[in-house]
């Protein structure tokens, strides 16, 4: 559960821009106060008003292993401009607890292996490490053919 509570004297809006290291995020948004912010393909954010009754569904970054890199793990941020409460919901499935590596139907002459086998657990300690939160410690992850 996220709580934010912006105010212009505390001026912190929300969450700076990051991909969710998991496999894929639910999230339930405020029904009533928009913040989340999605960047598209030029890099540009994208505000995402509230929908009530929806739901939305963020790829992370283990899927984007998963999938050799097909599914986008989309960056995003929250960014509060209204002075009231905000409240979301967000589960997050995380992926297997052992090691992960591409879809092997989803790798072939076209699309090369991109990735090294990695676990979410080492993948965090990664992300972590290198204070890297919007996908680029992926990078770190690439497969180099010998
Ligand atoms: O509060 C939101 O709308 C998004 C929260 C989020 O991105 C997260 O918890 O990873
Ligand atoms: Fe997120």
């Amino acid at each position: 559960m996220n709580k934010y509570h912006f105010t212009h004297e505390s001026g912190v809006p929300g969450i700076n821009t990051h991909t969710d290291s998991g496999f894929l995020t639910i999230l339930q948004d405020d029904e009533a106060v928009c913040g989340l912010e999605v960047m598209n393909k030029s890099g540009d954010f994208i505000s995402i008003d509230p929908w009530p009754g929806t739901l939305l569904v963020n790829i992370g970054d283990m899927a984007t292993v998963w999938s050799n890199g097909r599914f986008h793990n989309v960056k995003h941020r929250v960014q509060c401009k209204e002075t009231k409460i905000r409240v979301s919901i967000a589960s997050f499935l995380l992926g297997p607890r052992g090691t992960m590596e591409p879809l092997p139907e989803l790798v072939d002459d076209e699309h090369p292996r991109k990735y090294i086998p990695t676990s979410f657990e080492d993948y965090r300690k990664l992300r972590f490490a290198t204070k890297l939160h919007a996908g680029e410690a992926l990078e770190q992850l690439l497969y180099t053919p010998k």
